[in-house]
């Protein structure tokens, strides 16, 4: 049985049809990428599964149960954490309490903090500083670290690399692959060396649909097919 199972979503924000058809199948363990053009409805496949649009018809299974109906607090409770690309991080409070502000009881668990640390050691360095002076990546971490301060089963990512150094991007590669040891990770990226790298699984969503499904493996060797789904000029 799939982690999660988004079958036949169509979303229309207001008048305008965004989703015409999504279905596809995130497997327990690992990073799932699903990739796509500007426009193509990434960040509005991830909102219609935190419950931030409600899709119809459509349906999302998570464990095999329907989440689809339920409001996003109750479908986060479920386990499920969304990381915007925008962040969502609060600027005028501190790292620390942007992280107590993502708990559920106010308080850290020390053992969950501890590893944050180790993962992005400029929040443990920066723990008293406002977030709006941290730089793009150190934002990128806090927004990450917000979403794993409680237990979660899977993360949805909205394009973390973006705005990025090089560098920023590698250090984050390997806080993925140490997060998606213990936690399922959805990440939709335009950075295809950064998907490539981490993703085992992958779907391509174009115009509102998914145009193809399947292994990273076989979508990174099909450069022909990269350039029909993903390539600026068509
Ligand atoms: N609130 C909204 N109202 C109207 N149209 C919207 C709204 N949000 C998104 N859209 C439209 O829906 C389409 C899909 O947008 P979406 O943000 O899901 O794409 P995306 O694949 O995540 O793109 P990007 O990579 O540029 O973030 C776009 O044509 C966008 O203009």
């Amino acid at each position: 049985m799939s982690l999660l199972s988004v079958r036949n979503m169509k979303t229309d924000i207001g008048q305008y049809a965004v989703l015409h058809d999504v279905s596809f199948e995130v497997p327990e363990g690992g990073v799932f990428v699903l990739l796509g053009r500007n426009g193509a409805g990434k960040t509005t496949t991830l909102r219609s599964i935190i419950g931030l649009w409600k899709p119809s018809p459509g349906s999302v299974t998570f464990r095999g149960e329907d989440i689809t109906a339920l409001h996003t607090a109750d479908i986060a409770r479920k386990g499920i954490a969304y990381v915007p690309e925008n962040m969502g991080i609060f600027g005028t409070l501190t790292v620390d309490e942007n992280l107590i502000l993502a708990t559920r009881n106010g308080r850290f668990d020390a053992a969950r903090l501890a590893r944050i640390h180790d993962l992005f050691p400029a929040l443990a360095q920066f723990r008293d500083k406002q977030a709006w002076s941290l730089s793009g990546g150190q934002k990128q971490m806090l927004s990450i670290a917000r979403a794993m301060i409680e237990p979660r089963e899977l993360i949805l990512i909205d394009e973390p690399t973006k705005g990025l150094a090089p560098s920023i991007v590698d250090a984050m590669a390997d806080a993925f692959r140490e997060i998606a040891q213990t936690t399922t990770i959805l990440l939709v990226e335009q950075n295809f060396a950064f998907a490539r790298a981490l993703g085992r699984d992958m779907a391509v969503i174009d115009d509102g649909r998914v145009a193809h499904a399947g292994s990273m493996d076989d979508f990174a060797a099909d450069t022909a097919l990269q350039d029909r789904l993903l390539s600026l000029s068509v």
